[in-house]
């Protein structure tokens, strides 16, 4: 039997150029190339850091609106609630790294394209915002990085081994799973969603992928 086709999988078809644009962004080649200018790295860690910080009040809305606004069962908040413990740790690690670097995480100023996607992420808290706009925007954002560390990871790889372990953070198989159980939730959403929330929800998903390449482009020194 053939599967049905999610709406994701639609997509992911239809804006396939913007989504390797922001998995496959020349700032992802040159760590996976090991010609990565380690000044690039240190921006895009400080400046993650203040995304992570400002991701945290934006995941827990979400978690929010899974809990009022999904059918019971289907293990939403679970799974979400697994994305804000990661974070926890991911903030952890955030300091760790920062020192290691010698990069100070309390004098960093966020850059214009990070300021951009933070005020981005707030539009989106608001309870006028739907649960499945908001799971897709979610969904998004974890994915992008997975598969642009997985990338990094990939056997032929020349990824520089002090770098190795950023990228197993978001590339490895663990974190993986979770963005298919958040695929597997914004699919069931937007299975049952009004064609006014797909729009929406799709219209988000390309300003998730925009900040996203604006943002590797911030790190590469491009703006
Ligand atoms: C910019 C950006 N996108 C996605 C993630 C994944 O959590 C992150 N840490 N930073």
């Amino acid at each position: 039997m053939q599967a049905k086709i999610t709406v994701t999988e639609t997509w992911l078809r239809k804006h396939r150029h913007l989504y390797d644009g922001a998995t496959r962004h020349p700032f992802i080649r040159s760590i996976r190339d090991g010609n990565i200018n380690i000044s690039a790295f240190k921006t895009w860690l400080g400046q993650d850091y203040i995304f992570v910080r400002a991701f945290v009040p934006f995941v827990a809305s979400v978690l929010t609106k899974a809990y009022k606004g999904s059918d019971d069962g289907n293990g939403d908040v679970e799974v979400i609630l697994g994305g804000v413990a990661a974070l926890h740790d991911e903030i952890s690690w955030f300091k760790k790294e920062a020192f290691k670097w010698g990069v100070q995480l309390s004098s960093i100023v966020p850059q214009k394209a990070n300021q951009e996607y933070c005020r981005f992420l707030e539009s989106l808290i608001g309870p006028e915002v739907e649960y499945t706009v908001a799971a897709v925007a979610f969904w998004a954002i974890e994915t992008i990085y997975q598969e642009s560390f997985a990338h990094c990871l990939e056997d032929d790889s020349k990824t520089p081994p002090e770098l190795k372990e950023t990228c197993q953070r978001w590339g490895n198989e663990s974190f993986g799973e979770y963005c298919n159980s958040l695929r597997n939730i914004v699919d069931r959403q937007l299975e049952k969603a009004s064609d006014d929330v797909i729009t929406k929800a799709e219209a988000t998903l390309l300003r998730v992928l925009e900040h996203e390449v604006d943002f590797w482009n911030m790190s590469h020194g491009r703006t």
